[in-house]
């Protein structure tokens, strides 16, 4: 097999700055030992997020010159419902400022209070506006997406039996819709097959209950679906992604990711009804119908994006370093979540400090360890970022205890990923004299954005 590069040439760089060991000692102890709290200079490889933090290419930033800002109609609104229509195939476009803008409205027009929303795994701001649209979130994920080390190839898949149980268990007229996203981010970027959503849409059928798609990393799933599902070998990725999308009644989307942009998000339906009421809230929350909380010139260059993000060869470059991370690590026998995910590597922080008990924060900590070795900046996806149970108070206490190194679209090359491998090696030769931390402060929403921590 001979090796291959991605299908761009650099045209512009933003130079980054080295710090010192101590310049990073003092920098972390300002943020509270939250990743989340550092400063954007202060950190030399920024791993925190793919959301808003991909390079956009000459023809997104062309597109920017085209802005119509125009407060009603403008031209760059049609041109993305247009391009939306193509791509995911649904009937009618709502434009929000980015994804927990659409997750807020679907969640007010379509939840009833006390009604449950099953999905695949909970993501942080998708459960909370469930939840404040007095949903129940119930968790009908397959039990390997629990499991770290399970080679299960589509771990995202809904769990036919837990789904059909819930919907016997409390009427189909109680389960407001079934959540499914694809790929799944706190499961570490796992996708959902065709052959489960096809499934999950007979089972809805039969009862009579909705189905809504998080399609924010959609087109790294339909990746997936090409190179591991029997028959896809042979289809585009753009094929793929619209067969997916038609199994489902709408989807939301946080274009800062899939759709290359820095801000941006959308929220589309076939229902004629639902979408009366979505168009009408929109004017509420976002802004008017045709821009919902965006600029002309963004609406013009999520379209460019969406056309970009859908090409089989920058998607097989995309996914392909995460690969590269992931190997490197697994070479050396460091704990990642296998299958390696769409968007990230997932650092299994159970196994790499197993002296270091969930209570004391170990992916908090890893972060924490590997910010100070190299200014590599990362995310927790552990008890931190569960928050707490509503009903106990007491802490969720996930299987999963995660630390994310989330690589941004077009922006990094495989040096920084070369880079980042042996910097996270250095911490898990380290990894026996590492102690764990406490929580300080404790916000109230969503903590792990802002929490501060102290060393044990
Ligand atoms: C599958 C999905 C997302 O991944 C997602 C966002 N993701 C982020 C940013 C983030 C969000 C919540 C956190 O707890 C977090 F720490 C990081 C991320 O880094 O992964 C949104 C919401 O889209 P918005 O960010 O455009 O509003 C909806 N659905």
């Amino acid at each position: 097999r001979r090796s291959w590069a991605e299908p761009w040439k650099i045209k512009m760089v933003e130079p980054l700055r080295v710090t010192t060991r101590e310049e990073r000692e003092r920098a972390l102890a300002e943020a509270g030992y939250n990743t989340f709290l550092l400063r954007s200079e202060d950190v030399y490889i920024d791993l925190l997020t793919d959301s808003g933090t991909n390079a956009m290419s000459d023809r997104q930033w062309a597109a920017i010159m085209l802005g119509d800002e125009a407060y009603a109609g403008s031209r760059n609104f049609y041109r993305l419902e247009a391009t939306i229509q193509q791509y995911y195939g649904y009937r009618y476009v709502v434009p929000t400022h980015q994804g927990r803008g659409a997750e807020h409205l679907i969640s007010r027009a379509a939840i009833r209070p006390g009604q449950y929303v099953p999905g695949n795994m909970y993501f942080t701001t998708t459960r909370l506006h469930q939840e404040l649209a007095g949903g129940i979130f119930v968790d009908v994920i397959i039990d390997e997406a629990h499991d770290p080390q399970s080679l299960h190839p589509f771990k995202g898949n809904v769990d036919l039996d837990k789904l059909e149980a819930l919907i016997r268990r409390e009427g189909a007229q109680n389960i407001a819709y079934v959540s499914l996203a694809g790929t799944v981010n706190m499961a570490g970027g796992q996708p959902v097959s065709m052959a489960n959503v096809r499934a999950v849409r007979s089972l809805c059928d039969r009862y009579g209950v909705r189905i809504f798609l998080d399609a924010t990393r959609m087109i790294e799933n339909a990746f997936f679906i090409q190179e591991r599902e029997e028959g896809y070998a042979n289809r585009s990725i753009a094929e793929i992604l619209k067969e997916f999308c038609s199994y489902t009644d709408g989807a939301w989307m946080s274009a800062k990711k899939d759709a290359l942009v820095n801000i941006g998000g959308w929220l589309a339906v076939n229902d004629a009804e639902l979408f009366d009421e979505l168009r009408n809230l929109v004017v509420v929350y976002e802004g008017l119908h045709t821009y919902g909380g965006l600029a002309g010139r963004d609406m013009e260059a999520m379209a460019v994006g969406i056309e970009e993000s859908v090409q089989d060869d920058y998607i097989r470059a995309r996914i392909g370093q995460v690969r590269y991370l992931g190997e490197l690590l697994t070479d050396w026998d460091i704990p990642i979540v296998q299958p390696v995910g769409g968007h990230a590597i997932f650092l299994d922080a159970r196994r790499f400090y197993p002296h270091i008990p969930q209570r004391e924060f170990p992916a908090q900590t890893l972060a924490a360890e590997l910010y100070l070795d190299s200014g590599i900046r990362s995310m927790e996806r552990g008890i931190a970022s569960a928050g707490r149970d509503p009903k106990t108070g007491d802490h969720y206490y996930p299987k999963l205890e995660l630390t994310r190194l989330t690589i941004p679209r077009r922006v990094y090359t495989q040096a920084h990923m070369d880079v980042v491998a042996e910097a996270v090696k250095a911490v898990y030769d380290a990894r026996a004299q590492t102690r764990g931390l406490r929580m300080v402060y404790e916000p109230k929403y969503l903590r792990f954005f802002q929490a501060r921590f102290e060393r044990l």
